[in-house]
Protein backbone atom coordinates (compact mmCIF):
# COMPACT_ATOMS: atom_id res chain seq x y z
CA UNK A 1 0.00 0.00 0.00
CA UNK A 2 1.26 3.17 -0.92
CA UNK A 3 1.80 5.60 1.98
CA UNK A 4 1.60 9.81 1.58
CA UNK A 5 3.41 12.02 3.81
CA UNK A 6 1.86 15.18 3.52
CA UNK A 7 2.25 18.60 4.84
CA UNK A 8 0.12 21.09 5.58
CA UNK A 9 1.77 24.48 7.11
CA UNK A 10 0.90 27.74 7.81
CA UNK A 11 0.14 29.04 4.04
CA UNK A 12 -2.91 26.92 3.96
CA UNK A 13 -3.81 26.46 7.72
CA UNK A 14 -5.16 29.78 7.39
CA UNK A 15 -8.09 29.32 9.81
CA UNK A 16 -10.58 27.02 11.22
CA UNK A 17 -12.36 26.85 7.84
CA UNK A 18 -9.24 25.88 6.16
CA UNK A 19 -8.14 23.06 8.41
CA UNK A 20 -11.13 21.81 7.71
CA UNK A 21 -10.18 21.26 3.67
CA UNK A 22 -6.93 20.20 4.54
CA UNK A 23 -9.08 17.24 6.51
CA UNK A 24 -10.81 17.19 2.99
CA UNK A 25 -7.96 16.63 1.37
CA UNK A 26 -6.10 13.69 3.67
CA UNK A 27 -10.13 11.99 3.67
CA UNK A 28 -9.35 12.07 -0.70
CA UNK A 29 -6.30 10.10 -0.06
CA UNK A 30 -7.41 7.91 2.18
CA UNK A 31 -10.47 6.46 0.10
CA UNK A 32 -8.07 6.12 -2.59
CA UNK A 33 -6.52 3.56 -0.40
CA UNK A 34 -3.20 5.16 0.40
CA UNK A 35 -2.14 5.35 3.94
CA UNK A 36 -1.37 9.00 5.10
CA UNK A 37 1.12 10.59 7.53
CA UNK A 38 0.07 14.17 7.89
CA UNK A 39 2.74 17.17 9.02
CA UNK A 40 0.93 19.99 10.51
CA UNK A 41 2.81 23.01 10.81
CA UNK A 42 1.28 26.34 12.86
CA UNK A 43 -1.72 28.46 11.83
CA UNK A 44 -0.95 31.05 9.43
CA UNK A 45 0.70 34.34 11.68
CA UNK A 46 1.27 31.83 14.71
CA UNK A 47 4.92 31.34 14.76
CA UNK A 48 5.29 34.96 14.36
CA UNK A 49 2.77 36.05 17.26
CA UNK A 50 4.45 33.38 19.67
CA UNK A 51 7.89 35.05 18.97
CA UNK A 52 6.58 38.31 19.11
CA UNK A 53 5.22 37.44 22.40
CA UNK A 54 8.36 36.14 23.66
CA UNK A 55 10.73 38.55 22.95
CA UNK A 56 8.01 40.47 25.29
CA UNK A 57 9.43 39.38 27.95
CA UNK A 58 13.14 37.82 27.04
CA UNK A 59 13.75 41.10 26.12
CA UNK A 60 15.62 39.68 22.96
CA UNK A 61 17.93 37.51 25.76
CA UNK A 62 18.05 33.91 25.20
CA UNK A 63 15.43 31.61 27.17
CA UNK A 64 15.11 28.40 27.67
CA UNK A 65 11.65 28.34 27.48
CA UNK A 66 11.61 29.97 24.28
CA UNK A 67 11.29 26.64 22.00
CA UNK A 68 8.98 25.25 23.95
CA UNK A 69 6.72 28.44 23.91
CA UNK A 70 7.06 27.93 19.95
CA UNK A 71 6.35 24.47 19.80
CA UNK A 72 3.04 25.09 21.04
CA UNK A 73 1.90 26.55 17.75
CA UNK A 74 2.31 23.44 15.89
CA UNK A 75 0.86 21.51 19.01
CA UNK A 76 -1.99 22.92 18.86
CA UNK A 77 -2.62 23.04 14.88
CA UNK A 78 -1.64 19.14 14.65
CA UNK A 79 -3.94 18.12 17.96
CA UNK A 80 -6.97 20.08 16.31
CA UNK A 81 -6.75 18.67 13.26
CA UNK A 82 -6.25 14.80 14.23
CA UNK A 83 -9.57 15.25 16.28
CA UNK A 84 -10.82 17.23 13.15
CA UNK A 85 -10.02 13.72 10.66
CA UNK A 86 -11.40 11.73 13.48
CA UNK A 87 -14.63 13.47 13.24
CA UNK A 88 -14.98 13.22 9.56
CA UNK A 89 -14.23 9.54 10.40
CA UNK A 90 -10.89 9.16 9.27
CA UNK A 91 -9.14 6.35 11.31
CA UNK A 92 -6.63 8.89 13.29
CA UNK A 93 -3.56 8.74 15.43
CA UNK A 94 -1.54 11.58 16.65
CA UNK A 95 2.21 11.22 17.83
CA UNK A 96 4.28 13.83 19.49
CA UNK A 97 7.43 14.24 18.39
CA UNK A 98 9.12 12.35 21.40
CA UNK A 99 6.53 9.10 20.46
CA UNK A 100 8.01 9.13 16.91
CA UNK A 101 11.91 10.06 18.33
CA UNK A 102 12.16 12.75 16.00
CA UNK A 103 15.47 13.54 17.16
CA UNK A 104 17.85 16.66 15.71
CA UNK A 105 21.22 18.12 16.17
CA UNK A 106 22.68 21.90 16.05
CA UNK A 107 20.88 25.15 17.03
CA UNK A 108 17.77 25.12 18.99
CA UNK A 109 16.40 27.25 16.73
CA UNK A 110 18.01 25.56 13.14
CA UNK A 111 18.27 21.99 13.99
CA UNK A 112 19.15 18.95 12.01
CA UNK A 113 17.35 15.89 12.53
CA UNK A 114 18.96 12.89 12.46
CA UNK A 115 16.92 9.97 13.66
CA UNK A 116 13.26 8.64 13.49
CA UNK A 117 11.45 5.91 15.26
CA UNK A 118 10.27 4.60 11.84
CA UNK A 119 8.54 1.69 13.40
CA UNK A 120 6.16 3.63 15.45
CA UNK A 121 5.21 5.00 12.07
CA UNK A 122 4.61 1.65 10.30
CA UNK A 123 2.58 -0.22 13.19
CA UNK A 124 0.52 3.00 14.00
CA UNK A 125 -0.32 2.25 9.96
CA UNK A 126 -1.15 -1.06 10.08
CA UNK A 127 -4.14 -0.10 12.67
CA UNK A 128 -4.75 3.38 11.36
CA UNK A 129 -5.51 5.15 7.78
CA UNK A 130 -3.80 8.05 8.87
CA UNK A 131 -0.86 9.99 11.62
CA UNK A 132 -0.99 12.99 12.75
CA UNK A 133 2.65 14.83 13.86
CA UNK A 134 3.58 18.58 14.68
CA UNK A 135 6.10 19.76 11.85
CA UNK A 136 8.92 22.10 12.62
CA UNK A 137 9.70 20.63 16.13
CA UNK A 138 12.39 17.57 17.32
CA UNK A 139 13.83 16.55 20.13
CA UNK A 140 17.72 17.09 21.15
CA UNK A 141 20.19 14.35 23.07
CA UNK A 142 18.86 15.69 25.89
CA UNK A 143 15.01 15.86 25.52
CA UNK A 144 14.56 19.47 24.93
CA UNK A 145 12.30 20.59 21.92
CA UNK A 146 14.33 21.99 19.65
CA UNK A 147 12.73 23.59 15.97
CA UNK A 148 13.80 23.40 12.46
CA UNK A 149 14.25 27.07 10.94
CA UNK A 150 11.58 28.52 9.05
CA UNK A 151 9.40 26.56 7.23
CA UNK A 152 11.24 23.86 8.92
CA UNK A 153 7.73 21.67 8.62
CA UNK A 154 8.68 21.20 4.82
CA UNK A 155 11.74 19.28 6.53
CA UNK A 156 9.74 17.31 9.04
CA UNK A 157 7.86 15.85 6.09
CA UNK A 158 11.06 15.27 3.97
CA UNK A 159 12.91 13.73 6.58
CA UNK A 160 9.99 11.18 7.55
CA UNK A 161 9.83 10.74 3.89
CA UNK A 162 13.43 9.48 3.26
CA UNK A 163 13.22 7.51 6.70
CA UNK A 164 10.12 5.58 5.63
CA UNK A 165 12.07 4.40 2.48
CA UNK A 166 14.99 3.41 3.73
CA UNK A 167 12.76 1.51 5.92
CA UNK A 168 11.18 -0.09 2.48
CA UNK A 169 8.10 1.65 3.02
CA UNK A 170 6.76 2.74 -0.81
CA UNK A 171 6.75 6.92 0.34
CA UNK A 172 5.97 9.59 -1.34
CA UNK A 173 6.21 13.39 0.23
CA UNK A 174 3.30 16.05 -0.82
CA UNK A 175 3.83 19.38 0.18
CA UNK A 176 0.29 21.44 0.25
CA UNK A 177 0.73 25.05 -0.38
CA UNK A 178 -1.19 27.90 -0.88
CA UNK A 179 0.16 27.89 -4.92
CA UNK A 180 -1.25 24.99 -6.88
CA UNK A 181 2.65 24.55 -7.88
CA UNK A 182 5.92 25.97 -8.45
CA UNK A 183 6.10 29.00 -10.55
CA UNK A 184 8.72 30.83 -12.97
CA UNK A 185 7.59 33.69 -11.16
CA UNK A 186 5.32 33.98 -7.94
CA UNK A 187 2.05 33.28 -9.55
CA UNK A 188 0.26 35.35 -6.65
CA UNK A 189 1.87 39.06 -7.92
CA UNK A 190 1.98 37.68 -11.54
CA UNK A 191 -1.16 35.88 -12.35
CA UNK A 192 -1.73 36.30 -15.74
CA UNK A 193 2.23 35.84 -17.08
CA UNK A 194 3.60 33.41 -14.62
CA UNK A 195 3.87 29.59 -15.87
CA UNK A 196 3.89 26.10 -13.82
CA UNK A 197 6.33 23.89 -13.86
CA UNK A 198 5.23 19.97 -14.21
CA UNK A 199 8.71 18.96 -13.12
CA UNK A 200 11.94 20.48 -11.72
CA UNK A 201 15.33 18.99 -10.89
CA UNK A 202 16.59 19.68 -7.47
CA UNK A 203 19.26 22.38 -8.54
CA UNK A 204 16.91 23.84 -10.65
CA UNK A 205 14.24 23.89 -7.60
CA UNK A 206 16.79 25.51 -5.25
CA UNK A 207 17.00 28.15 -7.60
CA UNK A 208 13.11 28.69 -8.27
CA UNK A 209 11.27 26.66 -5.60
CA UNK A 210 13.18 28.30 -2.62
CA UNK A 211 9.92 30.91 -1.62
CA UNK A 212 7.98 27.79 -1.54
CA UNK A 213 9.75 25.12 -0.53
CA UNK A 214 12.28 25.41 2.77
CA UNK A 215 15.81 25.67 0.86
CA UNK A 216 17.03 23.34 4.34
CA UNK A 217 14.49 20.79 3.10
CA UNK A 218 15.22 21.02 -0.87
CA UNK A 219 18.62 20.40 -0.02
CA UNK A 220 18.26 17.50 2.05
CA UNK A 221 16.25 16.12 -0.27
CA UNK A 222 18.67 16.50 -3.34
CA UNK A 223 21.03 14.99 -1.00
CA UNK A 224 18.89 11.98 -0.37
CA UNK A 225 17.69 11.85 -4.16
CA UNK A 226 14.08 12.32 -2.74
CA UNK A 227 11.01 13.33 -4.85
CA UNK A 228 9.06 16.04 -3.57
CA UNK A 229 5.73 16.75 -4.55
CA UNK A 230 4.63 20.58 -4.53
CA UNK A 231 0.86 20.65 -4.56
CA UNK A 232 -2.66 23.03 -3.94
CA UNK A 233 -5.20 21.85 -2.26
CA UNK A 234 -7.87 19.59 -3.92
CA UNK A 235 -5.37 19.41 -7.33
CA UNK A 236 -4.84 16.06 -9.40
CA UNK A 237 -1.51 17.63 -10.27
CA UNK A 238 1.67 18.85 -8.91
CA UNK A 239 5.36 20.14 -9.62
CA UNK A 240 7.45 17.49 -8.90
CA UNK A 241 11.24 18.10 -7.34
CA UNK A 242 13.67 15.22 -8.39
CA UNK A 243 15.93 14.00 -10.79
CA UNK A 244 13.71 15.76 -14.31
CA UNK A 245 14.66 18.99 -15.09
CA UNK A 246 12.28 21.77 -16.20
CA UNK A 247 9.08 20.98 -18.08
CA UNK A 248 6.30 23.18 -18.11
CA UNK A 249 2.93 22.09 -18.38
CA UNK A 250 -0.18 24.51 -18.76
CA UNK A 251 -2.38 25.17 -15.43
CA UNK A 252 -5.43 23.17 -14.80
CA UNK A 253 -8.36 23.45 -13.00
CA UNK A 254 -8.62 26.98 -13.20
CA UNK A 255 -12.30 27.74 -13.23
CA UNK A 256 -14.55 27.72 -10.35
CA UNK A 257 -17.27 24.54 -10.58
CA UNK A 258 -20.82 25.39 -10.12
CA UNK A 259 -23.26 23.28 -8.01
CA UNK A 260 -26.48 22.94 -7.87
CA UNK A 261 -27.76 20.83 -4.41
CA UNK A 262 -30.69 19.41 -3.28
CA UNK A 263 -31.72 18.89 0.09
CA UNK A 264 -30.52 21.72 3.30
CA UNK A 265 -31.46 19.14 6.18
CA UNK A 266 -28.39 18.17 8.48
CA UNK A 267 -25.98 16.74 5.69
CA UNK A 268 -27.52 19.20 3.02
CA UNK A 269 -26.38 22.69 5.39
CA UNK A 270 -22.68 20.95 6.94
CA UNK A 271 -22.16 20.05 2.70
CA UNK A 272 -23.42 24.20 2.13
CA UNK A 273 -21.02 25.48 5.03
CA UNK A 274 -18.23 22.98 3.41
CA UNK A 275 -19.01 24.64 -0.28
CA UNK A 276 -18.35 28.19 1.32
CA UNK A 277 -15.00 26.95 3.00
CA UNK A 278 -14.60 26.33 -0.59
CA UNK A 279 -15.55 28.74 -2.42
CA UNK A 280 -12.51 29.25 -4.45
CA UNK A 281 -13.02 26.48 -6.37
CA UNK A 282 -16.77 25.74 -5.99
CA UNK A 283 -20.46 28.04 -6.09
CA UNK A 284 -23.20 26.90 -5.23
CA UNK A 285 -25.71 28.20 -8.04
CA UNK A 286 -29.04 26.96 -6.43
CA UNK A 287 -30.19 24.58 -3.90
CA UNK A 288 -33.44 22.88 -3.98
CA UNK A 289 -35.47 23.34 -0.99
CA UNK A 290 -39.20 22.52 0.26
CA UNK A 291 -39.84 25.89 2.04
CA UNK A 292 -37.33 28.70 0.86
CA UNK A 293 -38.79 31.10 3.35
CA UNK A 294 -37.48 28.99 6.81
CA UNK A 295 -33.78 29.68 5.28
CA UNK A 296 -33.74 33.64 5.01
CA UNK A 297 -31.18 33.81 7.28
CA UNK A 298 -28.79 31.46 5.60
CA UNK A 299 -25.34 32.85 3.97
CA UNK A 300 -26.72 31.73 0.64
CA UNK A 301 -30.41 32.36 1.06
CA UNK A 302 -30.90 33.96 -2.49
CA UNK A 303 -30.09 30.55 -3.82
CA UNK A 304 -32.77 28.83 -2.05
CA UNK A 305 -35.73 27.48 -4.38
CA UNK A 306 -38.55 25.22 -4.12
CA UNK A 307 -39.09 24.90 -7.81
CA UNK A 308 -38.01 21.11 -8.51
CA UNK A 309 -39.43 21.56 -12.16
CA UNK A 310 -36.71 24.03 -13.49
CA UNK A 311 -34.60 22.61 -11.37
CA UNK A 312 -32.75 20.54 -13.77
CA UNK A 313 -30.37 22.97 -16.24
CA UNK A 314 -27.23 22.04 -17.64
CA UNK A 315 -25.55 25.71 -16.42
CA UNK A 316 -23.87 23.70 -13.69
CA UNK A 317 -21.05 20.82 -13.48
CA UNK A 318 -22.37 19.01 -10.66
CA UNK A 319 -25.86 17.75 -9.30
CA UNK A 320 -25.62 17.25 -5.03
CA UNK A 321 -28.52 15.35 -4.06
CA UNK A 322 -28.55 15.31 -0.32
CA UNK A 323 -32.71 14.90 -0.35
CA UNK A 324 -34.54 11.83 0.94
CA UNK A 325 -36.87 9.45 -0.55
CA UNK A 326 -36.94 8.34 -3.97
CA UNK A 327 -39.42 11.02 -5.73
CA UNK A 328 -38.19 13.82 -6.67
CA UNK A 329 -34.16 13.20 -6.28
CA UNK A 330 -34.58 10.42 -9.11
CA UNK A 331 -36.15 12.09 -11.10
CA UNK A 332 -33.43 14.69 -11.14
CA UNK A 333 -30.35 12.46 -11.00
CA UNK A 334 -31.65 11.45 -14.72
CA UNK A 335 -32.36 14.78 -16.10
CA UNK A 336 -28.90 16.19 -14.54
CA UNK A 337 -26.94 13.14 -16.53
CA UNK A 338 -29.01 13.30 -19.52
CA UNK A 339 -28.04 17.06 -19.73
CA UNK A 340 -24.44 16.06 -19.32
CA UNK A 341 -24.27 16.99 -16.17
CA UNK A 342 -22.26 15.08 -13.09
CA UNK A 343 -23.84 13.73 -9.85
CA UNK A 344 -23.25 12.72 -6.80
CA UNK A 345 -25.72 11.52 -4.51
CA UNK A 346 -26.21 10.79 -0.79
CA UNK A 347 -29.75 9.04 -1.04
CA UNK A 348 -29.38 5.76 -1.58
CA UNK A 349 -33.10 5.20 -1.83
CA UNK A 350 -33.29 6.99 -4.91
CA UNK A 351 -30.29 5.66 -6.33
CA UNK A 352 -30.91 2.12 -5.65
CA UNK A 353 -34.64 2.45 -7.02
CA UNK A 354 -33.82 3.83 -10.78
CA UNK A 355 -29.81 2.68 -10.84
CA UNK A 356 -30.39 1.23 -14.11
CA UNK A 357 -31.36 4.09 -15.87
CA UNK A 358 -28.89 6.56 -14.15
CA UNK A 359 -26.28 4.07 -15.56
CA UNK A 360 -27.87 3.90 -19.15
CA UNK A 361 -28.65 8.21 -18.79
CA UNK A 362 -24.15 8.98 -17.52
CA UNK A 363 -23.42 6.14 -20.16
CA UNK A 364 -25.67 8.02 -23.19
CA UNK A 365 -23.97 11.12 -22.11
CA UNK A 366 -20.86 10.30 -20.34
CA UNK A 367 -21.57 12.50 -17.49
CA UNK A 368 -20.59 10.98 -13.72
CA UNK A 369 -22.64 9.07 -12.06
CA UNK A 370 -21.20 9.11 -8.11
CA UNK A 371 -23.05 8.32 -5.18
CA UNK A 372 -20.45 6.98 -2.35
CA UNK A 373 -22.13 9.00 0.47
CA UNK A 374 -24.96 6.92 0.10
CA UNK A 375 -23.38 3.83 1.14
CA UNK A 376 -21.15 3.63 4.46
CA UNK A 377 -21.36 7.92 4.97
CA UNK A 378 -17.94 8.76 4.74
CA UNK A 379 -16.78 4.69 5.12
CA UNK A 380 -15.30 4.41 1.16
CA UNK A 381 -16.94 0.85 0.78
CA UNK A 382 -18.10 1.66 -2.69
CA UNK A 383 -14.43 3.24 -3.59
CA UNK A 384 -13.18 -0.15 -2.29
CA UNK A 385 -15.73 -2.39 -4.26
CA UNK A 386 -15.17 -0.34 -7.55
CA UNK A 387 -11.81 -0.77 -7.81
CA UNK A 388 -11.79 -4.96 -6.28
CA UNK A 389 -14.06 -5.64 -9.38
CA UNK A 390 -11.65 -3.96 -11.65
CA UNK A 391 -9.19 -6.73 -11.08
CA UNK A 392 -10.65 -9.45 -8.85
CA UNK A 393 -13.97 -11.39 -9.15
CA UNK A 394 -15.90 -11.14 -6.05
CA UNK A 395 -16.69 -13.83 -3.46
CA UNK A 396 -19.05 -12.24 -0.78
CA UNK A 397 -19.35 -8.85 0.93
CA UNK A 398 -20.24 -8.22 4.40
CA UNK A 399 -20.45 -5.16 6.05
CA UNK A 400 -21.80 -3.10 9.45
CA UNK A 401 -23.48 -0.65 6.90
CA UNK A 402 -25.74 1.29 9.30
CA UNK A 403 -24.71 3.66 11.67
CA UNK A 404 -28.29 4.39 13.73
CA UNK A 405 -28.77 0.68 14.60
CA UNK A 406 -24.68 0.19 15.21
CA UNK A 407 -24.29 3.22 17.38
CA UNK A 408 -27.71 1.69 19.20
CA UNK A 409 -26.89 -1.45 19.75
CA UNK A 410 -23.27 0.00 21.45
CA UNK A 411 -25.91 2.24 23.36
CA UNK A 412 -27.93 -0.59 25.52
CA UNK A 413 -24.82 -2.47 25.69
CA UNK A 414 -23.20 0.24 27.63
CA UNK A 415 -26.21 0.43 29.68
CA UNK A 416 -29.09 3.18 28.02
CA UNK A 417 -32.74 2.03 27.00
CA UNK A 418 -33.35 1.46 23.37
CA UNK A 419 -35.73 4.61 23.45
CA UNK A 420 -32.93 6.76 24.68
CA UNK A 421 -30.25 5.22 22.51
CA UNK A 422 -32.49 5.95 19.21
CA UNK A 423 -33.26 9.56 20.63
CA UNK A 424 -29.68 10.21 20.76
CA UNK A 425 -29.29 8.75 17.28
CA UNK A 426 -31.60 11.42 15.68
CA UNK A 427 -29.92 13.85 18.11
CA UNK A 428 -27.03 13.70 16.48
CA UNK A 429 -28.25 13.60 12.99
CA UNK A 430 -27.59 9.26 12.39
CA UNK A 431 -30.85 8.35 11.88
CA UNK A 432 -33.28 8.57 8.55
CA UNK A 433 -36.14 11.23 8.77
CA UNK A 434 -38.33 8.19 9.66
CA UNK A 435 -35.94 5.90 11.50
CA UNK A 436 -37.98 2.63 11.29
CA UNK A 437 -36.00 2.76 7.98
CA UNK A 438 -33.05 2.26 10.24
CA UNK A 439 -34.37 -0.71 11.96
CA UNK A 440 -36.36 -2.43 9.86
CA UNK A 441 -33.59 -3.31 6.95
CA UNK A 442 -34.92 -0.46 4.76
CA UNK A 443 -31.90 1.53 5.10
CA UNK A 444 -29.82 -1.15 4.86
CA UNK A 445 -31.68 -3.12 1.98
CA UNK A 446 -30.94 0.10 -0.17
CA UNK A 447 -27.57 0.18 0.40
CA UNK A 448 -26.93 -3.59 -0.11
CA UNK A 449 -28.59 -3.06 -3.84
CA UNK A 450 -26.02 -0.62 -4.88
CA UNK A 451 -23.22 -3.08 -3.44
CA UNK A 452 -24.65 -6.14 -5.07
CA UNK A 453 -24.67 -4.36 -8.45
CA UNK A 454 -21.11 -3.29 -8.21
CA UNK A 455 -20.27 -6.83 -7.16
CA UNK A 456 -22.64 -8.80 -8.76
CA UNK A 457 -24.04 -6.87 -11.56
CA UNK A 458 -27.40 -8.23 -13.23
CA UNK A 459 -27.61 -10.96 -10.81
CA UNK A 460 -30.81 -11.58 -9.20
CA UNK A 461 -30.48 -13.15 -5.49
CA UNK A 462 -31.73 -16.48 -5.35
CA UNK A 463 -32.79 -15.89 -1.20
CA UNK A 464 -32.90 -12.67 0.06
CA UNK A 465 -33.45 -12.76 4.17
CA UNK A 466 -34.22 -9.92 6.08
CA UNK A 467 -34.56 -9.03 10.07
CA UNK A 468 -35.67 -6.27 12.28
CA UNK A 469 -33.96 -4.81 15.45
CA UNK A 470 -36.51 -4.10 18.11
CA UNK A 471 -35.84 -3.60 21.85
CA UNK A 472 -36.09 -7.10 22.54
CA UNK A 473 -33.98 -8.62 20.13
CA UNK A 474 -31.08 -6.41 21.85
CA UNK A 475 -30.01 -9.06 23.73
CA UNK A 476 -25.91 -9.08 23.90
CA UNK A 477 -24.26 -12.12 24.51
CA UNK A 478 -21.58 -12.52 26.77
CA UNK A 479 -18.12 -12.68 25.45
CA UNK A 480 -19.71 -12.45 22.17
CA UNK A 481 -20.42 -9.30 20.25
CA UNK A 482 -23.53 -8.12 18.53
CA UNK A 483 -24.00 -6.44 15.00
CA UNK A 484 -26.75 -5.63 12.13
CA UNK A 485 -25.30 -7.34 9.38
CA UNK A 486 -25.70 -7.13 5.61
CA UNK A 487 -24.27 -9.71 3.18
CA UNK A 488 -24.21 -10.55 -0.64
CA UNK A 489 -22.86 -14.38 -1.34
CA UNK A 490 -22.20 -16.10 -4.30
CA UNK A 491 -22.58 -19.82 -3.39
CA UNK A 492 -23.48 -22.78 -5.83
CA UNK A 493 -27.01 -22.51 -5.44
CA UNK A 494 -26.41 -18.61 -6.61
CA UNK A 495 -26.15 -15.13 -5.04
CA UNK A 496 -27.55 -15.39 -1.41
CA UNK A 497 -28.31 -12.02 0.57
CA UNK A 498 -29.37 -11.35 3.77
CA UNK A 499 -29.57 -8.31 6.41
CA UNK A 500 -30.29 -9.42 9.86
CA UNK A 501 -28.78 -9.14 13.59
CA UNK A 502 -25.80 -11.97 13.94
CA UNK A 503 -23.78 -13.18 16.88
CA UNK A 504 -20.53 -12.81 16.14
CA UNK A 505 -17.25 -13.60 18.60
CA UNK A 506 -16.01 -10.48 19.97
CA UNK A 507 -12.96 -10.11 18.17
CA UNK A 508 -14.60 -10.18 14.86
CA UNK A 509 -13.85 -7.35 12.29
CA UNK A 510 -17.32 -5.99 12.19
CA UNK A 511 -17.82 -6.37 15.94
CA UNK A 512 -14.81 -3.54 16.23
CA UNK A 513 -17.02 -1.01 13.62
CA UNK A 514 -17.86 1.05 17.50
CA UNK A 515 -20.76 3.52 17.54
CA UNK A 516 -21.84 5.01 13.93
CA UNK A 517 -18.45 3.57 12.39
CA UNK A 518 -19.24 1.31 9.82
CA UNK A 519 -17.36 -1.55 8.28
CA UNK A 520 -17.56 -3.67 5.53
CA UNK A 521 -15.08 -6.60 4.02
CA UNK A 522 -14.82 -7.53 0.63
CA UNK A 523 -13.94 -11.36 -0.11
CA UNK A 524 -11.98 -12.22 -3.02
CA UNK A 525 -12.39 -15.02 -5.57
CA UNK A 526 -8.39 -15.53 -4.30
CA UNK A 527 -9.02 -15.56 -1.20
CA UNK A 528 -7.95 -12.52 0.06
CA UNK A 529 -10.02 -10.20 1.94
CA UNK A 530 -9.83 -6.35 1.64
CA UNK A 531 -11.39 -4.22 4.91
CA UNK A 532 -13.06 -0.82 5.09
CA UNK A 533 -13.60 1.24 8.08
CA UNK A 534 -14.98 5.11 8.41
CA UNK A 535 -17.99 6.89 9.92
CA UNK A 536 -21.07 5.71 8.43
CA UNK A 537 -23.51 8.49 9.40
CA UNK A 538 -23.30 12.26 10.71
CA UNK A 539 -22.90 15.61 8.66
CA UNK A 540 -18.95 15.85 9.11
CA UNK A 541 -18.75 12.21 7.14
CA UNK A 542 -21.17 12.16 5.31
CA UNK A 543 -20.28 15.75 3.49
CA UNK A 544 -16.67 14.92 3.15
CA UNK A 545 -17.93 12.44 1.06
CA UNK A 546 -19.95 14.49 -1.23
CA UNK A 547 -17.43 16.69 -1.37
CA UNK A 548 -15.05 14.91 -2.25
CA UNK A 549 -17.07 13.46 -5.28
CA UNK A 550 -18.33 16.77 -6.33
CA UNK A 551 -14.16 17.70 -6.42
CA UNK A 552 -13.64 14.41 -8.41
CA UNK A 553 -16.01 15.05 -10.52
CA UNK A 554 -14.98 18.65 -11.19
CA UNK A 555 -10.80 17.34 -11.93
CA UNK A 556 -12.58 15.18 -14.32
CA UNK A 557 -11.04 12.03 -12.76
CA UNK A 558 -14.85 10.31 -12.85
CA UNK A 559 -17.58 10.38 -15.34
N1 LIG B 1 -27.67 11.66 8.13
C1 LIG B 1 -26.68 10.90 7.74
O1 LIG B 1 -25.77 10.61 8.49
C2 LIG B 1 -26.64 10.37 6.36
C3 LIG B 1 -27.65 10.62 5.48
N2 LIG B 1 -27.60 10.13 4.23
C4 LIG B 1 -28.68 10.45 3.32
O2 LIG B 1 -28.61 11.83 3.03
C5 LIG B 1 -29.90 12.33 2.78
C6 LIG B 1 -30.15 13.51 3.71
O3 LIG B 1 -30.03 13.10 5.04
P1 LIG B 1 -30.22 14.12 6.26
O4 LIG B 1 -29.60 15.41 5.90
O5 LIG B 1 -29.79 13.43 7.48
O6 LIG B 1 -31.79 14.26 6.26
P2 LIG B 1 -32.66 15.54 6.63
O7 LIG B 1 -34.04 15.04 6.82
O8 LIG B 1 -32.02 16.30 7.73
O9 LIG B 1 -32.57 16.42 5.32
C7 LIG B 1 -33.22 16.09 4.13
C8 LIG B 1 -33.55 17.36 3.44
O10 LIG B 1 -34.07 17.08 2.15
C9 LIG B 1 -35.13 17.95 1.94
N3 LIG B 1 -36.06 17.46 0.95
C10 LIG B 1 -36.68 16.26 0.94
N4 LIG B 1 -37.55 16.24 -0.11
C11 LIG B 1 -37.45 17.41 -0.74
C12 LIG B 1 -38.09 17.98 -1.86
N5 LIG B 1 -39.03 17.33 -2.52
N6 LIG B 1 -37.75 19.21 -2.24
C13 LIG B 1 -36.81 19.89 -1.55
N7 LIG B 1 -36.18 19.41 -0.47
C14 LIG B 1 -36.52 18.19 -0.07
C15 LIG B 1 -35.80 18.05 3.31
O11 LIG B 1 -36.63 19.17 3.42
C16 LIG B 1 -34.59 18.15 4.22
O12 LIG B 1 -34.17 19.48 4.39
C17 LIG B 1 -30.87 11.19 3.00
O13 LIG B 1 -31.18 10.60 1.77
C18 LIG B 1 -30.06 10.22 3.85
O14 LIG B 1 -30.46 8.90 3.70
C19 LIG B 1 -26.56 9.39 3.78
C20 LIG B 1 -25.51 9.11 4.58
C21 LIG B 1 -25.50 9.54 5.96
N1 LIG C 1 -29.44 6.64 8.74
C1 LIG C 1 -28.28 6.17 8.06
C2 LIG C 1 -27.52 7.34 7.53
C3 LIG C 1 -26.49 6.92 6.57
O1 LIG C 1 -26.74 6.33 5.55
C4 LIG C 1 -27.42 5.42 9.03
O2 LIG C 1 -27.62 5.56 10.22
O3 LIG C 1 -26.55 4.68 8.57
Amino acid sequence: MSTLVVKFGGSVLTSEAALHRAVSEVYRYVRDAHKVIAVISAFKGETDQLMRLAVGYTQASASSATPHLLATGEMKASTLFAMACERSGIVTRFRSVAEIGLTAEGDHFNAQPVSLKTEVLINDLKASDLVVVPGYVAENAAGEPVLLGRGGSDLTAVFIGKALRVAGVEARVRLNKDVDAVYDIDPNTYPDTAKPYAALSWEEAEKIAFPVVQAKAMKYAHEHGLEVEVAGMARGYETVLGAKTAERRTPGFARKIRVAVMGAGGVGSMFLQRCLEWSDLIEVDRVLVRDPSKRRDHPLAGKFTSDARNFARADVDVFVDIGTGVSPSAELLEQFLKLGVGVTSANKQAVAAVQGKLKDAAKASGAALTYSASVGGGAPVIEALLRAVKSHKIKSIAGVVNGTSNFVIDQVEAGKTFDAAMDEARRLGFAEPDSTADLDGTDVGAKLRLLREIAFPGVTPVHVEVGAITAESLVIPKGKGLRYVARAMMTSKGLEVSMKLEELPADHYLVGAKGEQNRAIIELENGDFWYVTGKGAGAWPTSESLLADTLEIARGLKG
